[in-house]
């Protein structure tokens, strides 16, 4: 593939560099298992990530995606190797860096507005403070008409718009999104990618976004990390350069979609150029 990159261990760390988000070097993670010895799950990571980008995590079940997410979030620690925040050692997650699950996380209990509210208020602001920012967060994913409901008189969509509108309404400088659409039907799945691209190019936050969708990962990552597992690694790193907004139609997203395919060893010898 001559997009391929991979960031080589021997890639020196800059501990002064602001622009990078995050930097891996030769990151592992092993787990303890039932039996006892440790199982590696994650083997020799290396992954520089910029400031604004948006970066798809994307792989088959158990490839470590998750764990990857985990390690940069700092929900866990890593077993050996470098991980690096702007140039400096984690220490703890960074109130700065939000997630974004498949089950929205809502409090049922909490119309939309306080739930939207509820992050900004957490931060130190008043409740009329958090209450404008959350009315701002939600007309920004057209919400703003069900600001009074409760989560369950929503669709699935809506619940997980609320959820980035919670998310975005903090301010974070990064998002870390944990296959936040695979639960909802292929229509709002769309329509919540077209709402997640607007969003990041309005921001510009950095976004993570694990998937196991090759279409999803294409239409939404700047950059594809392509995973496998046993034990759980990063293949190669694809930029993608594609205009956005794209249509997935275009020859450009066929052309990486149909890459990616040849990856995972999806393609047929005898198929046609783009016959996917
Ligand atoms: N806390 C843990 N303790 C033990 N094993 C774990 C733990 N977390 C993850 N694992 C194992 O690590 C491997 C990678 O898990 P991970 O959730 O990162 O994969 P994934 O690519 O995100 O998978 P999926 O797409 O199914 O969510 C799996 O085999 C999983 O069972």
């Amino acid at each position: 593939m001559n997009n391929v990159k991979k960031v080589s261990p021997e890639a020196e760390l800059d501990p002064r560099s602001r622009d990078l988000v995050f930097q891996m070097r030769g990151v592992s993670k092993s787990f303890p298992t039932p039996e006892g010895p440790l199982r590696l799950v994650l083997d020799d990571v290396n992954l520089d990530i910029q400031q604004g980008e948006f970066v798809c995590l994307l792989g088959p079940s158990g490839c470590g995606k998750t764990t990857v997410m985990n390690l940069l979030a700092r929900f866990i620690t890593p077993t050996s190797g470098t991980l690096l925040v702007h140039g400096e050692p984690l220490v703890a997650p960074n109130p700065k860096h939000v997630t974004i699950f498949q089950e929205h996380g809502l409090f049922p209990w909490r119309t939309v507005i306080d739930n939207v509210a509820f992050g900004v208020q957490a931060q130190g602001a008043s409740k009329s403070d958090a209450r404008e920012k959350a009315i701002k967060y939600l007309e920004l994913v057209g919400l703003q008409e069900v600001a009074t409901l409760f989560p369950h008189q929503l669709s699935g969509g809506m619940r997980q718009r609320v959820a980035i509108a919670r998310a975005l309404a903090v301010e974070p400088e990064v998002i870390f999104m944990d296959e936040p659409f695979s639960a909802l039907d292929a229509f709002t799945r769309y329509r919540l990618q077209d709402e997640m691209l607007r969003i990041w190019q309005d921001q510009k936050t950095t976004i993570i976004f694990v998937t196991h969708d090759i279409d999803e990962a294409v239409y939404l990552g700047q950059k594809v990390v392509v995973m496998a597992p046993n034990p759980g690694r990063i293949e190669m790193v694809l930029p993608m350069n594609i205009a956005r907004p794209c249509e997935r139609t275009d020859s450009q997203f066929l052309y990486y979609r149909r890459e990616i395919f040849k990856a995972f060893q999806l393609v047929h010898e005898w198929a046609p150029e783009y016959a996917i």
